[in-house]
């Protein structure tokens, strides 16, 4: 990069000024807030992918626009690693400063201090993956990041409108295509569907075919490509039917549907009536998480969260692992603290697997579960994935199976290896997994919601004046400050049979989440709404006390 390229970098700065009134933090999502608002960050975004792919020796980056769950006004950005994973968290200071430089001059100077303090090579010639989500602000986005792209001369590939999780399949592929034992796959939407779609049907060939699926998209970009995997499969395995699926209209992403309003509100979405004994599942907008549910006879609604799903994972696994003969080949599972507490002790109690708390936020899950040999990890959300670390692949690779049952287990798991996205949750991948398991073991929904029954559960968010106040310690369960507070959260908590509660500030939202477990249902919400109190009047509590709070 040469000085002049430099001077394209202030020229088309201009083009896209900071908005003076706002501070943009990157957080555990990327950067996320309304979606007009974003011009700047996004083309800084690009500025700031170019060095990320010249710090990794011209390696490919990702570049996703989209807020997920969020409402349609908001938009975001997110960069994606060459593994596919999330960008490494060093880095997130960076693109914090990137977007907040006041004017075309500071971001010329924030970009030399990071080229400088990373040591990068900027003759490389940078690459970048790109895509979006169906929101109306992503085109003007995706014209900005483009502006940033070419003020680097970035090598650019744009994957036009996918899901998240597609692109950091996309980008894993371009990443390891020269490496003949590492190869992910081709990096199409073709490539993606090809190799899901065909570890499917690998593992679920010969079996009785399942009841059709009715998908809710969430009106998000889950929904044109679940239907291109639909049309790729071609098999009535893959029996499905999408609902929400209105990526044209305005007002209607995820609205009133999707994954997180369905976990949220412990319902179907708003448009769906439930048959009992049909089975149903929902994305969110940008489908990187899924939950299942269905009514039962009188109708009553249950939901099979992420939770449900890494318990269901596990099994399966464990099961075939001790089928397969592999000795000390070991599965774990990672959860967050908001994972339900009948989850654990199933886990532990009756799986005997080991599991482990990590912070909220995927990657940290994600690095957790790179520690175990196959590590299944999920938010209680529906966000996560299955991964198969160096050790497992080689206990796989050495397997000397003494039987045609051992064979076909050992066989079986490779397949479930390619079925899995380990680069991130996918939505879809994550789908075919859960139907591969139903379909071979003949389970209904309410069969697989048999192996435990959810403790009364309770999510809350307290708007507080100022949030950077909470610290926590023990995988986000105990808080550290402000002081006292955690003496009044364990005091209310021994009131409750089988009761627990924590409070930790979102890294999301401005607010504090408080979430509480207890045998009851009248418990638990007594629990969760007089810790609410305590927080609202104990450290800062901002408007009105809701009167909701004990
Ligand atoms: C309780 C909860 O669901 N928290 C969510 C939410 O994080 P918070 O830090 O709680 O705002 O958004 C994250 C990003 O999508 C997701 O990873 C996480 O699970
Ligand atoms: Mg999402």
């Amino acid at each position: 990069m040469t000085t002049s390229a430099f001077t394209k970098v202030a020229e088309y700065s201009g083009k896209h000024p900071k908005p003076a009134d706002i501070t943009f933090a990157y957080g555990t999502a990327g950067f996320r807030t309304i979606g007009e608002t974003l011009e700047s960050t996004v083309f800084r975004v690009g500025l700031l992918a170019a060095l990320r792919s010249q710090s990794k020796q011209g390696q490919t980056i990702g570049v996703m626009i989209t807020a997920s769950h969020n409402e349609e006004r908001d938009n975001g950005v997110k960069l994606v690693d060459p593994m596919g994973e999330m960008l490494q968290q060093s880095w997130e200071g960076y693109c914090t400063s990137m977007a907040n430089a006041a004017t075309d001059d500071d971001v010329v100077a924030v970009l030399s201090s990071i080229i400088e303090s990373e040591g990068i090579d900027v003759s490389i010639r940078p690459k970048v993956a790109y895509a979006r989500d169906t929101r109306p602000s992503s085109p003007l986005l995706q014209a900005a990041l483009e502006d940033g792209l070419a003020a680097l001369d970035v090598e650019a590939i744009n994957y036009g409108i996918v899901t998240t999780p597609q692109l950091h399949y996309f980008v894993r592929c371009i990443n390891t295509a020269d490496s003949a034992a590492a190869a992910y796959g081709e990096p199409t939407e073709a490539g993606y569907n090809k190799k899901y779609g065909a570890a499917f049907l690998r593992l679920v060939e010969g079996k009785p075919h399942p009841s059709k699926l009715y998908i809710d998209a969430a009106n998000g970009v889950g929904a044109p490509q679940v239907r291109k995997l639909a049309e790729a499969i071609n098999s009535p395995y893959f029996n499905i039917e999408v609902c929400n699926g209105d990526t044209e209209s305005l007002g209607k992403l995820n609205m009133g549907c999707g994954a997180d309003y369905v976990k949220t509100n412990q319902r179907q979405p708003a448009s769906m009536t439930l048959t009992p004994g049909d089975r149903y599942c929902s994305f969110d907008g940008d489908a990187d998480r899924i939950v299942y549910y269905y009514a039962d006879e009188h109708g009553s609604f249950h939901l099979l969260d992420g939770d449900k799903i890494s318990t269901l994972a596990a099994t399966y696994l464990r099961d075939l692992v001790s089928a397969a003969g592999i000795e000390d080949l070991q599965v774990g599972v990672v959860q967050t603290a908001y994972a339900n507490g009948s989850s654990t002790s199933y886990i532990k109690d009756t799986l005997k697997l080991p599991t482990v708390f990590a912070k909220t936020g995927v990657k940290h899950l994600h690095h957790e579960a790179e520690k175990m040999h196959i590590g299944v990890y999920f938010e209680a959300n529906g966000h996560g994935t299955v991964l198969f670390n160096a050790g497992a692949i080689a206990k796989l690779r050495e397997a000397k199976p003494q039987s045609p049952a051992q064979a076909d287990a050992v066989e079986r798991l490779w397949a479930l290896r390619d079925l899995i996205n380990e680069s991130v949750g996918d939505a879809m991948s994550d789908m075919l997994l859960v139907e591969t398991i139903l379909i071979c073991k003949g389970w209904t929904l309410a069969q697989w919601d048999e192996a435990y029954t959810d403790m009364p559960s309770r999510l809350l968010k307290v708007v507080v004046n100022d949030r950077t106040i909470f610290k926590t310690t023990n995988a986000e369960q105990t808080l550290t400050a402000p002081k006292g507070l955690q003496d009044v959260v364990d005091a209310l908590v021994a009131k409750f049979p089988r009761g627990r509660s924590f409070v930790r500030p979102s890294g999301t939202e401005d607010a504090v989440r408080v979430y509480a477990e207890a045998a009851t249902r009248s418990d638990c919400d007594q629990l969760a709404y007089s810790v609410a109190g305590a927080v609202f009047d104990k450290a800062g509590g901002r408007g009105e006390r809701p009167a909701e709070f004990i």
